[in-house]
């Protein structure tokens, strides 16, 4: 099966049918709107249920809305391709269950689940839950998209712990087909059983990991991602020989380097950061002069339009 085959036919899965909305979530709150809030947001919409994205101002709302109504009209073009006005209108209704709002503690009163997708920050992330346990209705459930972070360190400061876990999503999320479903020493059976059925519902296939660090595909991943920024800095092999290396080689679909530039640098050097201060003593963790270097450049990847590669249009 060819790379492309396979991105088609998770696009088809997902989205080509309206699945019947059974769970008991049908109301989600992203808060976030960077590449992976909106991608949560698109899936959540697409997929029947009633979102609410909030951003931090209105410009970065419609950067987040026209985003996602790209992202649809892609996978409207592959999954739609011989019913173009079926497309039209697939768009149209997804783009109709997503509403915008900048203050996330309004935007909760009325939602079952919030899923957060802001910087990779422990304190920012404490502070928005703590804020938020206080004014949403008793039965939301609070789920962080945190690529690196302790889920429970993230909910201590709520009171809600019991209904509190890990729902992490990969980039880009209209394609990928994974979602770790992250439980706590605190989380319900009730909440684990409702965050399952949420995750299969807007299409993912769901697996269910302890709250350690990176849970299961981070873990193994950033350290690769490492390893090759280390191979680049002792001149081992230039960045396309790497890329070209592990795609070949390892049948990757994208190689290192360039998987680097599409998570954003800014990303993996708060999850390195973190993990090296955390764990001193595990030399795959230590802080890369590169990734520093890029990052204070503002060479985020291709978010920014340049990291290692450039992705500027000539
Ligand atoms: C850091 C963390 O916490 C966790 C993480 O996310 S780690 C990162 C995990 N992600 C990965 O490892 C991604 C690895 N890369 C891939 O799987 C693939 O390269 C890819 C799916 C991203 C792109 O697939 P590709 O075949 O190489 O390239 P491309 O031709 O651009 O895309 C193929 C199709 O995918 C779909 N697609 C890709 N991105 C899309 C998006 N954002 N929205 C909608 N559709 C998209 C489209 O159908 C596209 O076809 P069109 O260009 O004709 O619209
Ligand atoms: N980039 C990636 O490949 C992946 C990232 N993650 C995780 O997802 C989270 C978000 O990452 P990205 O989307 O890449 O970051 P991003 O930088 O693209 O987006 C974050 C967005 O959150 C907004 N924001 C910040 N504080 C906010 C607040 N208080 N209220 C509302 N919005 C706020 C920012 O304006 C920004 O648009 C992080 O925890 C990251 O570790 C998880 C999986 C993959």
């Amino acid at each position: 099966m060819t790379a492309m085959a396979s991105v088609s036919q998770v696009l088809k899965r997902n989205f080509s049918s309206s699945r019947a909305m059974a769970g008991a979530i049908k109301h989600v709150t992203v808060i976030g709107g960077g590449l992976m809030g909106s991608g949560i947001a698109q899936v959540s919409a697409a997929a029947g249920q009633k979102v609410c994205l909030v951003e931090t101002n209105d410009k970065l709302l419609e950067g987040a809305n026209s985003r996602i109504h790209e992202s649809l009209k892609r996978v409207a073009k592959k999954v739609y391709k011989e019913k173009p006005a079926e497309g039209d209108k697939f768009v149209e209704q997804t783009m109709s269950r997503i509403s915008g709002a900048t203050d996330a503690s309004e935007a909760v009163k009325n939602t079952d689940l919030v899923v957060e997708a802001i910087v990779e920050n422990m304190a920012i992330k404490q502070k928005l839950f703590a804020t938020l346990d206080a004014v949403a209705p008793k039965h939301t459930i609070f789920a962080s998209n945190t690529s690196s972070l302790s889920i429970t360190e993230i909910a201590s400061q709520c009171q809600r712990k019991d209904r509190f876990g890990g729902l992490h999503f990969f980039n880009p999320v209209p394609v990928m087909k994974l979602l770790e479903v992250v439980r706590t020493n605190d989380t319900s059976d009730d909440t684990f059983k409702k965050m399952m059925e949420w995750g299969q519902e807007v299409g993912k296939t769901c697996i269910t990991c302890k709250d350690t660090p990176g849970f299961v595909v981070n873990r193994l991943l950033v350290p690769m991602l490492a390893e090759a920024v280390r191979m680049l800095e002792r001149g081992d092999a230039s960045p396309r020989d790497i890329d070209t290396a592990m795609k070949l080689g390892a049948g990757h679909p994208m190689g290192p380097i360039e998987l680097a530039d599409y998570v954003g640098h800014d990303t993996t050097k708060f999850i390195l950061d973190g993990w090296h201060e955390k764990m001193p003593e595990n030399p795959l963790f230590n802080p890369l002069d590169t990734l520093n270097k890029l990052v204070s450049e503002g060479k985020l990847g291709m978010k920014t339009g340049e990291g290692f590669y450039s992705y500027k249009k000539k």
